[in-house]
């Protein structure tokens, strides 16, 4: 009797899921019946839509990443059209093709593009559903805030990342950069992962910055500190979220997915708490890191715990990975071109007293390798921008125009322009000269709008001077101490990782370095490397 019932509620318990999957199918299935003309209604061009695959069913199937899949689409429709529709499955999306249209949409009309598309699935997570998916740290960011949110969490950061503090910190983090260096050295390993290395520098610099703590990451090769395993979560957890947001409709509704893990928020708000009643209790170890910062200005900006613990995640998670990422990707790129390391290594060693920040973030022609690297491997490949206001477009020369409605989303990819053979030339080939002062320097590519490493306009990444001080303080002190080269596992083409949440070569950078003798350090001169 018990098992006939058993049997019952199994039956039924399936019948129920059925019902489900019929339901999610058929929503979806509306969806796409509803949606796939909607541009070509519009006189938008663009690739045709599959079931499910949307426009593109390579990156769908695993077969290559949604970036390299949205290039060929840049590729094929660039000369004839300044926009094109594409479908992330079943959702519409404009693909933005001209670099004017880029910047018109970044900055002369922000106001019609001010929210992130991000903005839209944190709130989904925050609102209706059950209190405990409520995401209470991620939301202090002002990547996924709007209006007035988002001017209040950006102004608190402007001080903390402010060019003046960043020269404070400026000796902190050639301690962090010199401990990377004696951490390789103490390794006994013919090859070491670079990627893994420049993840280990950025936490180390970042936790000090931030809650000036000297996290130990740099004391054994097998461990992680707490700090370094919640850093790799919250990523981890993060591109969970992005791929679960590309989901069916009803999948997404069933079953949100937090941002952050849960544990990540409330180990960083018990940091805070601990932190903030350490220094009530003794005000003589307030010291000049983020936390100080923002306990000074809490009553004034009626900031709460919780936007404080928020403030030093989003910190945390916008400024470790990105950073560590560029830094690797430039040894890799070094280490393959040692024209250009050995050119490098040679402009560094011109002077022999210690740099100053001015006088480092000034090197030329480290500079020109780091934005080179930037082009090449930008992290952040593409910017989602939503359509708060309407707005008319003009989509190709022939005179066709779209009305965008409030809530379409553009994709605006700088991985695109930064590859394109028309604004850079062999785009594919690291050439950090491309760079130079005489030719017009970054600046020219940046006014043309086709370099966009750090995204432009009123929302243009607000730690640029603390990423780019980082990276040239680590690739300085590597590329001092250090011949860098490929061993024959390292990857010789750019292949991009299908599934990583920010832009990165396939596989794990694996390089050698080799320690350069102090007292044996004869470097040629610069003057007599002119031929390079
Ligand atoms: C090489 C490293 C980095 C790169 C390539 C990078 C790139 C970007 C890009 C492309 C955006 C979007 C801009 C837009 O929407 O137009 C952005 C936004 C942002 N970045 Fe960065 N970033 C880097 C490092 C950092 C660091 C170190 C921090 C802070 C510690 C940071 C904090 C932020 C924040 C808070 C936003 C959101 C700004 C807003 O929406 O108003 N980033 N970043």
């Amino acid at each position: 009797m018990e098992m006939q019932k058993f049997k019952k509620r199994i039956a039924l318990h399936f019948n129920l899921l059925n019902i489900i999957g019929n339901f999610d199918n058929c929503i979806s299935l509306s969806y796409l019946t509803w949606h796939f003309d909607y541009w070509h209604k519009q006189n938008v061009k663009g690739p045709r839509p599959q079931l499910f695959k949307g426009t593109f069913p390579k990156s769908f199937a695993g077969q290559c990443s949604l970036i390299e899949e949205l290039h060929e689409i840049y590729i094929k429709y660039k000369t004839c059209e300044r926009c094109v529709g594409v479908f992330s499955r079943h959702v519409p999306k404009l693909f933005i093709l001209d670099p004017v249209l880029a910047a018109e949409i970044l900055t002369n009309n922000f106001t019609k593009f001010r929210v992130n598309e991000s903005s839209k699935w944190v709130k989904k997570l925050v609102n209706k559903y059950t209190s405990s998916r409520v995401e209470r740290l991620r939301v202090c960011s002002p990547f996924v805030s709007s209006g007035e949110e988002w001017r209040a969490r950006r102004s608190d950061l402007a001080p903390i990342l402010s060019i003046n503090r960043l020269r404070s910190y400026y000796e902190s983090m050639l301690e962090s950069a010199d401990q990377l260096v004696c951490f390789i050295e103490r390794q006994n390993c013919t090859y070491l992962n670079a990627k893994e290395l420049a993840n280990r520098y950025t936490i180390h610099v970042m936790s000090k910055f931030i809650w000036g703590i000297e996290d130990k990451i740099f004391e054994n090769i097998h461990q992680k500190t707490p700090l370094h395993r919640m850093a790799d979560n919250m990523l981890e957890q993060a591109l969970k979220c992005v791929s679960s947001y590309e989901k069916t409709f009803s999948w997404r509704i069933l079953r949100p997915i937090r941002f952050f893990p849960k544990e990540t928020d409330v180990f960083f708000q018990n940091l805070i708490k601990m932190l903030m009643n350490q220094r009530e209790e003794s005000p003589e170890k307030r010291t000049n890191d983020v936390v100080s910062h923002l306990i000074a200005i809490k009553e004034k900006k009626s900031l709460n715990d919780e936007q404080i613990a928020g403030n030093t995640t989003t910190l945390l998670i916008d400024g470790f990975e990105t950073v560590a990422v560029v830094v690797s990707h430039c040894l890799l790129l070094l280490a393959r071109n040692e024209r250009v390391q050995t050119k490098l290594r040679a402009t560094l060693n011109e002077n022999e007293r210690v740099l100053s920040y001015d006088e480092l973030m000034n090197l030329r022609y480290l500079d020109q390798c780091i934005q080179e690297t930037l082009r090449l491997f930008p992290p952040l490949t593409t910017l989602f921008k939503l359509c708060v206001e309407s707005i008319t477009i003009k989509v190709n020369e022939s005179g066709k125009y779209v009305n965008l409605k409030a809530g379409d989303c553009v994709y605006i990819s700088s991985y695109s322009f930064h590859h394109d053979a028309n604004y850079f030339e062999y785009p594919e080939n690291f050439w950090p000269e491309r760079f130079n002062e005489e030719l017009g320097g970054a600046k020219k590519f940046r006014e043309m709008g086709v370099f966009l490493p750090f995204g432009d306009g009123p929302r243009m990444c607000p730690g640029l001077k603390l990423a780019l001080s980082e990276i040239k303080v680590a690739i300085f002190k590597l590329v001092k101490n250090f011949i860098i080269t490929p061993t024959e596992n390292t990857r010789k083409d750019n292949r991009l990782e299908i599934n990583s949440f920010l832009l990165s070569v396939k596989d794990c950078i694996e390089l050698n370095f080799h320690k350069i003798p102090k007292d044996t350090q004869t470097f040629p001169s610069v003057k007599s490397l002119r031929w390079l």
